[in-house]
């Protein structure tokens, strides 16, 4: 069928095949996954294969109850300085908590509990109502793992998470205000940090890293802690690829989960080994050049 048949009006005298609405089009020369989220379902599919399951992240707003209080981070910690932390004006603050869980955090930072002394300082409610963007999304686990508290009877859990969180940092050019979080949790009885490291043994075995070092390391919700160091191949050096604990009874015994219950997890993020896979040095690249919050 041509214009000419059209204007002429020939189409009229011809047979044409009856038209198929089945036919496929033409493939589209256009359009590619970003590297980010290529790399995103690779990191996704080695959780999968693994056993873990994926926590729900679609929340950037966060109350700083969950983000810092529920992980026995102190309210008077620097990371909780507007200088690191973006808060919220409008929501500006979360009232909906589980009080009774909410006493028993205010209490282990306070007075302590459990085997602990706490921080003893006056925790106050209205420091752990106001809203922020999560700066990490261990804030999720921490959510996740209250409620696996709340079920009749523990069961073991893998989750996994892979999804943005923001921190109020100088920019340069391998930080962004922005960054992707891959977290892995474990929740088992009798887990220690050979668990630990064998668990992350068989992670980043999948991404290709056979020689692992272990670094000791501080995080407010984690001991013991570790830095994760790897050699890269490519690179022909030792790189750092994360950080890794295991939870503290601080965080984990007030949410009521049983007390021969621990928890490891390590987190790593998604654009380092994304920059690293495409060669990039700035972040820009990956980004763009204007990443405005
Ligand atoms: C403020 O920045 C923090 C971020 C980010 C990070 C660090 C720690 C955690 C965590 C955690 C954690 C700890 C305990 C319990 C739960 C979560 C998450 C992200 C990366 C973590 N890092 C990082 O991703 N490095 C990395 C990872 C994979 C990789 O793969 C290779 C190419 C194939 C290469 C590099 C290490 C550094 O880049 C570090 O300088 C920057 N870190």
């Amino acid at each position: 069928l041509t214009s000419e048949m059209l204007l002429t009006g020939l189409w009229k005298e011809l047979e044409f095949k009856p038209y198929n609405f089945d036919a496929l089009g033409q493939p589209p020369e256009c359009g590619h996954l970003h590297p980010l989220l290529k790399v995103r379902s690779e990191f996704r599919e080695i959780f999968l294969e693994m056993g873990f399951s994926e926590m729900p992240t679609n929340n950037y707003v966060e109350s700083s109850f969950w983000n810092f209080d529920a992980l026995f981070q102190p309210q008077q910690h620097p990371a909780r300085d507007a200088h690191d932390t973006f808060f919220i004006l409008s929501p500006e603050k979360s009232t909906e908590f589980p009080m009774e869980y909410l006493e028993k955090v205010k209490k282990v930072h306070s007075e302590g509990g459990y085997g602990s002394q706490g921080y003893r300082y006056d925790w106050k409610i209205e420091e752990a109502q106001k809203n922020l963007l999560r700066t990490h999304t261990t804030a999720v686990s921490a959510r996740m793992l209250y409620k696996l508290a709340q079920q009749e009877e523990f069961t073991p859990q893998k989750y996994f998470s892979i999804d943005k969180v923001f921190r109020n940092e100088t920019l340069d050019a391998t930080h962004l205000a922005e960054f992707h979080q891959v977290e892995g949790v474990m929740a088992e009885r009798g887990l220690g940090l050979a668990d630990l490291i064998g668990v992350l043994d068989a992670f980043f075995q999948r991404l290709g890293f056979r020689r692992l070092q272990f670094k000791p390391a501080y995080n407010p919700y984690t001991e013991p802690s570790m830095e994760i160091f790897a050699f890269h191949e490519g690179l022909g050096k030792w790189i750092e690829i994360g950080n890794s604990g295991v939870f503290r009874p601080e965080m984990l015994l007030p949410m009521g989960l049983p007390e021969d219950v621990n928890v490891i997890a390590w987190g790593l993020s998604l654009e380092r080994p994304t920059m690293i896979k495409y060669g990039l040095n700035n972040i820009r690249d990956l980004v763009g050049p204007r990443v405005d919050l």
